[in-house]
């Protein structure tokens, strides 16, 4: 597989951005993924991000192992990090947000309201949860000064939420940890192709997500998993040749749809502090 150039000259961009817009905010959520919620998060921010964001959301908790993201809140309450798991696209948990910001900002004298911005990498589910938070119920503040023109603060139980999601560049540490955000659609095709990243999530994934060892179903070559997966959605091309590259779209899109079970694809480390999850590059 091709090295991978991590960092292009948008996500520079984006961290400027970044570092103006939290100079107006006294709280911040962040959203990560609940697949990934060590590797959605980008450590060299922490500073700007204040040390630590005040609230993180583990976001699509629909698509991980219900048991994995248990574990993960259990850890994160350990290093006394506040986490609500959350659903941005049916809204659920998202309630659950408010008395934790009451819990941990109650009792602190401000002059007006405290503000509230919301922080995450891309596709982690920012405007979604935006959208729940400041849903019903919320009044807008009009265009107060320090905010960018046009974007607003918008009231909602006695704080105030800035109506425009913060974007994070992501921080790739290693080539695993890219192929864990393409898989969740954090990096685009443009530098992991669709292809490689089908064969990637099949060998490293495949037999979990479709318990080949039980059915007694045994692959001499990693492509013919990729086949195996094509022709079990009919993907033929004319003449009956398999379709695999729309096999790869295809395998990819349910993959990030769920339709293929609840995985996690990262749990949380060891005391040490070392990963406990690893994965392998496809042989090609
Ligand atoms: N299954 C699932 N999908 C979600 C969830 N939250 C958001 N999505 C979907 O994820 C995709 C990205 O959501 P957005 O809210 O646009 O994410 P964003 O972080 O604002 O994205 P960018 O603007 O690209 O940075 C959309 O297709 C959403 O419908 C969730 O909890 N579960």
């Amino acid at each position: 597989m091709q090295t991978i150039h991590w960092y292009p000259g948008h996500m520079a961009k984006a961290k400027r951005q970044l570092t103006d817009l939290i100079q107006y905010l006294d709280i911040i959520i962040e959203i990560r993924d609940a697949r990934l919620p060590l590797i959605s998060h980008n450590q060299d921010l922490e500073p700007l991000l204040k040390k630590r964001p005040n609230l993180v959301l583990l976001n699509k908790t629909d698509l991980a192992d219900p048991e994995v993201t248990g574990r993960w809140s259990d850890w994160f309450a350990g290093k006394g990090v506040s986490v609500v798991q959350v659903n941005g696209r049916n809204g659920q948990g998202v309630q659950a947000i408010w008395p934790k910001l009451t819990q941990q900002f109650a009792g602190k004298q401000t002059p007006r309201a405290l503000r509230i911005g919301v922080v995450g990498i891309p596709n982690v589910g920012k405007s979604s949860i935006l959208n729940r938070i400041t849903g019903s119920g919320s009044a807008k503040t009009g265009n107060l000064p320090g905010v960018t023109r046009g974007k607003q603060w918008i009231k909602r139980n006695g704080f105030e939420i800035l109506d425009m999601p913060g974007l994070l560049p992501p921080k790739i540490n290693n080539q695993e940890d890219g192929i864990k955000l393409a898989l969740i659609g954090t990096i685009r095709e443009e530098i992991i192709p669709t292809y490689d990243l089908a064969l990637v999530l099949l060998e490293n994934y495949g037999e979990q997500l479709f318990g080949w060892s039980k059915e007694r179903i045994v692959f001499e070559h990693i492509e013919e998993k990729l086949q195996w997966y094509a022709k079990k959605r009919g993907f033929l091309l004319k003449g009956g040749a398999i379709d695999l590259n729309r096999g790869a779209s295809a395998l990819l899109n349910d993959f990030r749809n769920g339709q293929l079970g609840r995985i996690s694809l990262e749990l949380p480390p060891l005391d040490s502090g070392a990963e406990s999850s690893s994965i392998a590059p496809a042989p090609r």
